[in-house]
């Protein structure tokens, strides 16, 4: 082994959460090399959050000026779909990743092409694209930030079908006219808004549980559907599809456990993810492959007999996968490779997020379930997102909820959801109140600017008694 191949540092993954540990580690002065099989950016670059999201904004800007008399009698036309998947690809780089290779040169971060594998403590084998193999050696760390990928269900005939998973929508080269979706969480719900509002004529979304965007609070996916219905996508909740065909002509019918079917031109897989772990070489140092890779607080991998030398951030811990929280992770763990004595204490209780539908589901911390499930003495707190000034200045119809969860013992917020059409921006006022544990007494006294929709908070704070 040449010298070339020993680094302090070796990261396996640059999605968003390698890439940020690869920039702390080798700004804090580790030699540091990344291993990456696809493009650099990962998931969330090319597949996930960049294309969904600039997918979305067209229709989302068109519903936000249909709610403003005056500029609703402006839009006249429909969306122009080849614009907005130009817009797409410029967004994404059309899936060429070389403008990134600077900024690793630029901080001095080595990289390597290829699918790495452990093969044993401290050790990386790297198979390049040429098909030549190169082991690595870390003085210190090896992370894994591999990241998931989608999961599609052993449904009869689903694989065979050709579905489009997050990577097929997000890559779309043109709108189906007939889109049947399974799964209704966070990439199901944003997807069929924003192909139904690119133009299809039906879009159809198979959740097996009894709402969309089941991980929060139960008016959340309540009033997505009720907005969902109300454009015309269909939701069929509590229902399993039982067997998929793609037929000669194109179309692809889904048969479902109630004895109906529904017909379609494409079908988006959307029901969940699984960790990239499965040809990592994990049995080569004791951990279960296919599994996400347990993590402390300081994102060291749980588990093994010698342990300071393995440790996982981004979706590939299962803790949070979400973009920001990777990041914060990576964050974390740069900071405990260098020395430092810092700890992750958001991963698991303080997680914001934001479901991009119009209207947005924005939440923070605990549900309200997920509190009285820890024996906590709550207050749930809510009011209409609507029913400020600046709800009503941004337009009509503007409806949703907030709510906030009050731990009564200690005066502070433990969880916030907020619902509205583009309440994203309101979330992480919560966010730093649940992790400052700013008190409601206090709160009182942050003072929200008239006329917006954070005077929510106002309304809020006086439901409690101030
Ligand atoms: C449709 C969709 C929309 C989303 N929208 C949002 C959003 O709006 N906001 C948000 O916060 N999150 C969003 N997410 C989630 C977000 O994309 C992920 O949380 C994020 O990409 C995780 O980052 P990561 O670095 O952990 O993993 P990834 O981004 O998955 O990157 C992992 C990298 O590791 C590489 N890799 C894997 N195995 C190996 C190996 N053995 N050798 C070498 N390289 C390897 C992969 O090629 C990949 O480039 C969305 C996800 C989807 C699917
Ligand atoms: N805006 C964002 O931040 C954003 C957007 C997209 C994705 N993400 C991340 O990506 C992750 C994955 O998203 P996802 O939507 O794939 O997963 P998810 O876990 O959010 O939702 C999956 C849904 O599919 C349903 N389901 C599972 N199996 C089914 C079946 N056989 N038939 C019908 N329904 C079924 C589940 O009940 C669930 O509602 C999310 O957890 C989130 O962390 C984030």
């Amino acid at each position: 082994m040449s010298d070339a191949d020993v680094f302090d540092v070796i990261v396996i993954g640059a999605g968003p959460a390698g890439e940020n540990v690869a920039g702390r580690t080798a700004a804090g002065g580790l030699s540091t090399v990344i291993v990456e099989r696809e493009l650099l950016g990962g998931e969330c670059s090319y597949w996930g959050c960049i294309p969904s999201k600039t997918l979305i904004r067209p229709g989302d800007v068109i519903a936000a000026a249909k709610r403003v008399p005056g500029a609703a009698q402006a839009v006249t036309g429909t969306v122009d779909v080849q614009a907005a998947l130009a817009r797409r690809d410029y967004m994404t780089s059309n899936w060429d990743d070389s403008s990134q290779e600077p900024w690793l040169n630029d901080s001095g971060i080595a990289l390597v092409r290829g699918h790495a594998k452990l093969t044993g403590p401290r050790t990386v084998e790297v198979t390049e694209s040429s098909g030549t193999t190169r082991t690595l050696t870390a003085n210190r760390a090896v992370v894994l930030a591999t990241g998931t990928t989608a999961v599609v269900p052993p449904i009869p005939g689903l694989a065979e079908a050709d579905p489009w998973t997050n990577r097929g929508v997000t890559e779309m080269k043109d709108v189906p006219d007939r889109l049947v979706v399974i799964g209704g969480g966070f990439v199901g719900a944003e997807m069929a808004q924003a192909v139904k509002r690119l133009g299809a004529s039906e879009v159809t979304v198979l959740e097996g549980g009894p709402r969309l965007l089941s991980r929060e609070e139960p008016f959340a996916g309540d009033e997505v559907g009720k907005a969902f219905a109300a454009e015309g996508i269909s939701v069929r909740t509590g229902v399993r599809a039982t067997k998929v065909e793609r037929h000669d002509d194109g179309t692809v019918t889904v048969t479902l456990d109630q004895g109906d079917a529904v017909t379609a031109d494409q079908v988006l897989v959307a029901t969940g993810r699984r960790p990239h772990t499965d040809d990592l070489g994990l049995d080569t140092v004791g951990l279960t492959p296919g599994r996400p890779v347990e993590v402390d607080d300081q994102l060291r991998a749980t588990g093994l007999e010698q342990n300071d030398w393995l440790y996982a951030v981004g979706d590939v811990n299962g803790l949070a996968l979400l973009t920001h929280m990777g990041k914060y992770q990576a964050r974390i763990l740069g900071d405990v490779l260098i020395g430092k004595d810092a700890r992750d204490r958001s991963s698991r209780d303080v997680v914001p997020r934001v479901t991009f539908t119009d209207p947005q589901v924005c939440a923070v911390g605990l549900t309200e379930k997920q509190a009285r499930d820890r024996g906590l003495d709550i207050r749930v707190l809510t009011y209409p997102t609507g029913s400020v000034s600046g709800a009503y200045t941004s337009g009509d119809g503007v409806e949703g909820t907030s709510q906030i969860i009050v731990d009564t013992a200690r005066e502070v917020i433990v969880g916030a959801t907020f619902t509205g059409p583009g309440v994203s921006e309101l979330l992480h006022s919560a966010t730093i109140a649940i992790s400052a544990q700013v008190t409601l007494p206090d709160l009182w006294h942050a003072v929200p600017s008239f006329p917006t929709v954070s005077e929510v908070w106002l309304r809020l704070l006086e439901a409690y008694g101030l």
